[in-house]
């Protein structure tokens, strides 16, 4: 009889990792039994659960002993590399040793996987098809665009942030590890992504054949980092951070800086045996400061192994990610010792000078729970005692946590996660008189916009609240893919507190609730498979764009369908239809019906999601996903406020963000324009009148979006009188009910970097009646509406007097 091809592929792929056929052979027999020959579980990541269950059976044959076939084929004597294909910390992997099904720990239990995950710069995927003839859609406005739901699953991130860092992270670990494991290229292929594009799990770590794992060090072993004795790194963050003590292991690191107060065989153990005892983790540019870690257990014994620097600090960046969090793709652990050594060279350097003597001094930042840990411990904290320095631009720099510690302080460190460089507040907000009362000298300049500090945020609790104040390198709080820096070249100001939402948001009473029933066949791809675009048969979601999807396989919109959406944004009323029997007319309480005032025939965009067939990759589904593209929030030198630019040049066609607000009823909207009263500087809410078909939603019916409190960096587009680089375009995602709909934008032309992105809010500047206050408009567009309206008044005006 032919072997079977599924037990061959089996066979070799354990060979790949150096397991015998005799090893795999009663394991496999076993697995199939367990998994009801459900090949997939075994197949999955690369053959990770068979491959964990061999190695468990080596390690603990005695549990195989009930297995008369295991007991003839296991060889337990000899050392087999080990996969670290753990699904969860603590988690077994082995699927033999585990028993109960269903539960968290279940064999029978599918592994958790992150193979739905988009690969990294996933964003935009690729359709591929042709231009687009959109669907007609009426609405009863001609205005802007549009929200959705956030207290239901919208759609919107299918990928969790977190999630999509933590896996760049691992696959630059996975990478480094490769490379480190040149001597045993057959690893490859567990690392490879399998053909459903399910990724290797996140700690999948390969050890090298010819590295029994006896020798490798345990990710139990702590590493505790005690720093010399004198020095004044007792109280550093740092060590407070990292240096943690457990269970008396004697792992020990030292922190040694070399100059003449320390000889070179402090640094260089004397005899061998401490050399071997010793391992050098990391170092300051010259050598001048080195980390190193001394395993007094391994004095005395010379057949112990010290793993190398690569290893402990592979698993160390396990670790963060593991236990610490840390998901911040940019952190490296090698990078963070190298920032120490950095810093206590600083020190040596600037203590010669008596007038600025240093201490570290503990703060409440545990930095290894930082994502940006290594930022704060470059941040130089070594200032004098107050750690107020002044800044070119004459702000000033809370550069240690030892001011942000001081009694005389109304600051502590942030411990919030996220807020690790420097978090500020607005000067108009409460934070400020905070800010004045305490430093009425200089009380604009205590956080600098452009510095990279410390985290401080008042203690006090006039603080409206910890989550609407910004951090520079990141105003999304990690809850887009993308980090959103945000700076102000221009003034003083910071940014305004709000909070970050990548969803939008009920906030009372908008009915918005979607449910997955009232999506019917008819408004779903539900036979479609992988990515739409790239069928060459229509689905659902391209017939209700008109039997073409908009975008094109780059991900970017179609010519014709972005070409049809500006002129529709420019000349609303061109596109306007008028219906025999207005809906809207019937349904007044007046019964006085007139003509039909006219509907604005809108395109809109229909994205694939969850009752469709493909999945996430689709190249159908690309608001859905976030943003991707590098942006940045900067103070615009016009007098608009602050303003969104690109720092990366953008084609035409490209998404950009959605605006992302709270959904508001009209009424509600009302209200708090009521409240707000005349502050012009009001972020622009959005209604959302673009319900098309032939169910025409009135007026006070229609649903709004404001960011002024939640939102997403949209909030900052400003506005452009027509030739704005923006176009709003609705897009529909979850499901059929217009009423609801979000409102994406997409560059309606090629813009460079650096450049200020725009959107025509679609003002009419000689609306008394608008209800939030309007502007002067400051967009310098040569067809700025608001000007020809100055124009026109200065016009009047002066021939009124003549
Ligand atoms: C959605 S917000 C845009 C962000 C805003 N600039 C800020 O600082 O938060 C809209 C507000 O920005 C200002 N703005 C937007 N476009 C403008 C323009 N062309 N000229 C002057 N001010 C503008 C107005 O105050 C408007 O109410």
């Amino acid at each position: 009889m032919a072997p079977n091809p599924k037990v061959v592929a089996a066979f070799r792929a354990m060979s790949a990792l150096g397991i015998t056929e005799s090893q795999v052979k009663p394991v496999l027999k076993k697995l199939l039994k367990l998994y009801d020959k459900n090949w997939e579980l075994i197949e999955e990541e690369n053959y990770r659960a068979l491959a964990d269950a061999i190695f468990e059976a080596a390690e603990h044959p005695q549990e195989e002993m009930e297995d008369e076939e295991a007991q003839m084929h296991v060889d337990s004597a000899q050392p087999l590399k080990r996969s670290h294909l753990r699904v969860q910390d603590g988690q077994s992997s082995n699927p033999l040793t585990n028993s109960s099904p269903g539960s968290a720990a279940s064999p029978l239990k599918k592994p958790k996987l992150e193979g739905d995950i988009l690969p990294e710069s996933s964003s935009r995927q690729r359709p591929q098809n042709t231009a687009v003839s959109s669907d007609i859609n009426a609405r009863s406005e001609s205005r802007p665009i549009p929200p959705h739901d956030g207290t239901v699953d919208r759609g919107k991130q299918p990928l969790s942030p977190q999630v999509a860092r933590r896996r760049r992270l691992i696959s630059e670990r996975e990478r480094a590890a490769l490379s480190a494991q040149s001597k045993e290229p057959t690893v490859e292929p567990g690392m490879r992504p399998l053909p459903n594009n399910k990724m290797p799990h996140s700690h999948a770590v390969i050890i090298p054949k010819d590295e029994p794992i006896d020798e490798l060090p345990d990710y139990a072993v702590p590493v505790t980092m005690i720093p010399p004795e004198p020095s004044s790194m007792r109280n550093s963050p740092m060590m407070n951070g990292a240096a943690r003590k457990r269970d008396g292991h004697i792992t020990k690191a030292s922190l040694q800086f070399r100059d003449e107060t320390v000889r070179d065989e402090d640094i260089h153990p004397s005899s061998n045996e401490e050399a071997t005892s010793n391992v050098e983790i990391a170092s300051s540019t010259l050598g001048e400061v080195k980390i190193s870690l001394r395993c007094s257990f391994a004095v005395g014994r010379p057949e112990y192994r010290m793993p190398s620097q690569d290893q402990i600090l592979q698993m160390m960046e396990e670790k963060c990610l593991r236990s610490y969090k840390i998901t911040d793709p940019n952190f490296s652990v090698p990078k963070l010792l190298k920032d120490i050594c950095d810093c206590m060279l600083e020190f040596r350097n600037d203590s010669n000078d008596d007038s600025q003597k240093k201490s570290w001094t503990t703060s409440n930042v545990d930095v290894m729970k930082e994502s940006d840990a290594h930022g704060i411990l470059s941040s130089r904290g070594n200032e004098d005692p107050n750690m107020l320095s002044h800044t070119s631009n004459g702000s000033i720099n809370v550069k240690s946590s030892a001011a942000l510690v001081s009694p005389r302080s109304p600051f502590s460190v942030a411990e919030v996660s996220g807020l690790d460089d420097a978090v500020r507040a607005s000067l108009k907000d409460k934070t400020t008189n905070i800010l004045e009362s305490n430093y009425s000298k200089e009380p604009e300049n205590l956080m600098s916009p452009n510095s990279h500090s410390l985290a401080v945020v008042p203690q006090h609790n006039q603080l409206t609240d910890i989550r609407s104040i910004h951090d520079v390198n990141d105003l999304t709080k990690g809850e887009e893919i993308v980090q959103i820096p945000w700076v102000n070249d221009t003034t003083n100001d910071f940014l305004p507190p709000f909070h970050y939402i990548p969803q939008n948001l009920v906030f009372r009473d908008a009915n918005v609730s979607i449910s997955l029933s009232c999506i019917g066949g008819e408004d779903c791809c539900s036979t479609c498979m992988g990515n739409c675009v790239l069928l060459s048969t229509q689905c659902a979601c391209a017939n209700k764009t008109g039997a073409e999807f908009a975008y094109t396989a780059e991900g970017l919109l179609k010519e014709d369908f972005l070409e049809e959406c500006i002129a529709i944004s420019h000349n609303p009323q061109q596109h306007y239809f008028y219906c025999k029997d207005c809906p809207l007319e019937r349904s007044k309480d007046d019964g006085c019906l007139e003509p039909c005032k006219g509907h604005l025939k809108r395109k809109f965009i229909k994205e694939c999601w969850t009752k469709c067939g493909c999945g996430k990759q689709c190249g159908n589904r690309v608001v859905q996903r976030g943003i991707t593209g590098k942006l940045q929030v900067f103070f615009t030198p016009e007098g608009k406020g602050w303003g969104l630019r690109t720092l990366e040049d953008l084609p035409k066609g490209a998404f950009v963000c959605e605006f992302v607000g709270e959904i508001l009823t009209t009424e509600e909207l009302n209200e708090r324009n009521m409240k707000c009263t005349g502050n012009g500087s009001y972020t622009y809410p959005i209604v959302l009148d673009a319900d098309w078909d032939s169910r025409f939603v009135k007026d006070e019916d229609a649903l709004c979006l404001d960011a002024a409190s939640f939102g997403n960096v949209a909030r900052f587009i400003n506005h452009r009188c027509s030739d704005a680089n923006l176009v709003e375009i609705p897009v529909e995602i979850e499901g059929p009910g217009h009423h609801y709909y979000h409102c994406a934008f997409f560059t309606s032309r090629k813009i460079v970097a650096q450049e200020e992105l725009t959107w025509d809010y679609g003002i009419d500047f000689d609306d008394s009646d608008h209800p939030v206050k309007l502007f002067q408009c400051r967009c310098g567009s040569k067809f700025c509406r608001n000007m020809k309206r100055s124009n026109r008044s200065t016009r009047s005006a002066s021939a009124a007097s003549s």
